[in-house]
């Protein structure tokens, strides 16, 4: 199973832990039964009164067993859990890593609650695939076949019904767990994934849902959702328990069977009395061991399924599985080149961008303009390689995106979304996210620039910026980029929420700072853009003007009936 080739890869590199806990637990079974077996062994010498030498031999021996038993437990727990957890953790970090670079699709394909929940969940179930579903039928194997090779040696129909009994415990069982497992747990997985998408929606949505008069509603849909996977998980572990129930079962009548079928052989000469209870403490021994089969299948079943989902999530596009080896240099300012480039997001019936063609050229301003939904986001998006073009190419500075890393292309661009996001923490931290070194009076220099000189670098954030008004967002997360050391200027709508002299203060800094590079500013206000060497006009994922302020003012086109509207509604809202 491919998905499972994963874990086994893992598996190998935690070998030598693998390795030793598995002798450990061969060492820890062979010696219960051992144990077990020379205790039945003690109590029937003891009835034919043995020289004192015997019973001190297997009194001792008894103690030795019960301290290798232990012992060798301890050290098969230490090294499997140290290997399981190793395991887990090159798991996650190698799921993560292959999961940044895919996050915008992943993002466009699932619900963000369900898929946060899955993918800790799904991560957190992979451990239980070498504890629970790889090792127990290794160990069953060598320890059985160690057993019934001892039993052998004093009667074959008892080792015979020792095998009958493997085979119950090991295939039989778990068949008839196997069964019915597949729908219970997939309900249980359905109403989980219900659940932690219930619940993202109430948190992120809180303020909305109580504004609306909603809340209670979607409280109650919560519960609900709550009640029906306590329901769900119950029946499921009710079945577990079944199985492990059946498991008893099988072992009970096996050592019923050792016990009647010792009896006869030794009514019949064919075995001594004295091994008796020696074979039937070893029967309820050594079953103990495929205790763990029963449940087998249903961890296997969650494990295979939890990794065909893990490896579905990072499955990478043909595009993006290449290996990019390029880098975007910092010491000179980019130009870009899209041609042709048309994208369509995933599940919609329309392009979001149609055959755009532009040049930027090294050092210039450039804005972009037009209606909502126009596609200019967009732009950005494929800009930074957070999406891949459905058509056409774009170039940085002559090179493909494609062939460019997306870490270069992140580090040479200082970058402004229409949301930014904040992180609980000091003004200072939120500065600082991209780790490079600033001095304080640099950072308080970049706060007075963005006209928040009243902050102080150590005033709270709350999570998400709760405690900052929109405006405050804005001009924070200017301050972030323009810490930054890139040549290319990616600025979504940065003051949309501040007023125009606090906006015309912040963007004659940001003119100044920006003089030697590239910049591209999407913008809704059509005000100040004069400063701009290029004004590109969008309508309908489609470039439909571009020129300078002058030029495109002179055209009397799009631009020209943009700017006519916003002075009448701007009169409009003046009278
Ligand atoms: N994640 C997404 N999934 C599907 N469609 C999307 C997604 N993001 C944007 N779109 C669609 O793509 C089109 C272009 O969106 P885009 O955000 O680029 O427009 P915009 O011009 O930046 O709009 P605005 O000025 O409102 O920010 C819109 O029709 C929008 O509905």
């Amino acid at each position: 199973m491919n998905e499972l080739a994963v874990l086994s890869k893992a598996m190998i590199q935690e070998r030598k832990d693998i390795l030793l806990s598995i002798l450990g637990g061969f060492i820890a079974g062979i010696a219960g039964v051992a144990l077990f077996s020379a205790s039945g062994y003690l109590v029937s010498q003891t009835v034919f009164s043995p020289p004192l030498y015997t019973l001190i031999v297997l009194t001792s021996m008894v103690k030795l067993l019960g301290l290798l038993r232990a012992a060798s437990r301890y050290g098969e727990r230490l090294y499997s859990h140290r290997a399981t957890f190793s395991m887990l953790s090159r798991l996650r970090t190698s799921f993560f890593a292959k999961l940044i670079p895919l996050t915008p699709g992943i993002l466009n394909r699932n619900r963000s609650g369900d898929l946060l929940a899955r993918i800790v969940g799904d991560v957190e179930s992979l451990q239980n695939y070498f504890l629970r579903v790889a090792y127990p039928p290794i160990m069953v194997v060598m320890v059985f076949l160690a057993t019934v090779l001892f039993i052998s040696a004093f009667s074959f129909w008892i080792a015979l019904l020792f095998v009958i009994g493997m085979l119950a415990t090991a295939f039989v069982v778990p068949g008839i767990v196997l069964l019915g497992q597949r729908r219970i747990h997939g309900r249980v997985r359905e109403q989980r994934a219900q659940l932690s998408t219930e619940v993202t929606e109430v948190l992120y949505g809180f303020r909305d849902l109580k504004v609306y008069g909603q809340l209670a509603q979607r409280e109650q849909q919560l519960q609900q959702a709550s009640a029906t996977l306590a329901a769900e998980q119950q029946r499921a572990a009710g079945h577990l328990l079944r199985g492990q129930s059946m498991h008893a079962l099988v072992t009970f009548l096996i050592s019923w069977g050792v016990l009647a079928l010792g009896a006869y052989l030794i009514m019949s000469g064919a075995l001594a009395g004295v091994f008796l209870a020696m074979l039937v403490m070893a029967s309820l021994t050594v079953f103990e061991e495929a205790a763990a089969m029963a449940t087998l299948p249903a961890y296997k079943e969650d494990s295979e399924h939890a990794a065909k989902r893990l490896t579905e999530t990072v499955q990478p596009t043909d595009v993006q599985s290449l290996r990019p080896g390029g880098a975007l240099s910092l010491d000179q300012a980019v130009s870009l080149e899209l041609s042709g480039v048309t994208f369509q997001y995933e599940g919609e019936w329309r392009p979001a961008l149609k055959d755009v063609s532009l040049h930027i050229s090294p050092g210039s301003k450039t804005a972009i303009v037009g209606p909502s939904g126009s596609g200019k986001s967009t732009i950005i998006e494929l800009l930074l390689k957070l999406r891949t073009p459905t058509a056409g190419d774009i170039r940085l500075n002559d090179v493909s995106v494609m062939e460019l890393e997306e870490k270069s292309i992140w580090e040479a661009a200082n970058v402004v979304l229409q949301q930014s996001h904040f992180f609980r923490g000091t003004i200072r931290a939120n500065l600082l996210l991209d780790e490079e070194e600033h001095s304080d009076e640099q950072l308080l220099d970049v706060l007075a620039k963005v006209q928040l000189p009243d902050k102080s670098l150590t005033d709270m954030v709350y999570e998400k910026g709760e405690n900052l008004s929109d405006g405050e967002k804005q001009r924070l997360a200017l301050a972030r980029a323009m810490l930054r050391q890139g040549r290319l200027w990616l600025l979504d709508e940065p003051t949309s929420s501040l007023d125009y002299v606090t906006e015309q203060h912040i963007m004659k800094h940001l003119y100044a700072q920006t003089a030697q590079d590239t910049l591209i500013l999407i913008s809704h206000r059509l005000t100040g853009l004069e400063e701009m060497d290029r004004i590109v006009v969008m309508d309908q994922g489609k470039v439909v003007e571009t020129g300078s302020y002058s030029e495109l003012m002179e055209q009397k086109g799009y631009f020209y009936e943009m700017k006519k509207i916003e002075r009448q509604m701007i009169g409009e809202a003046a009278v």
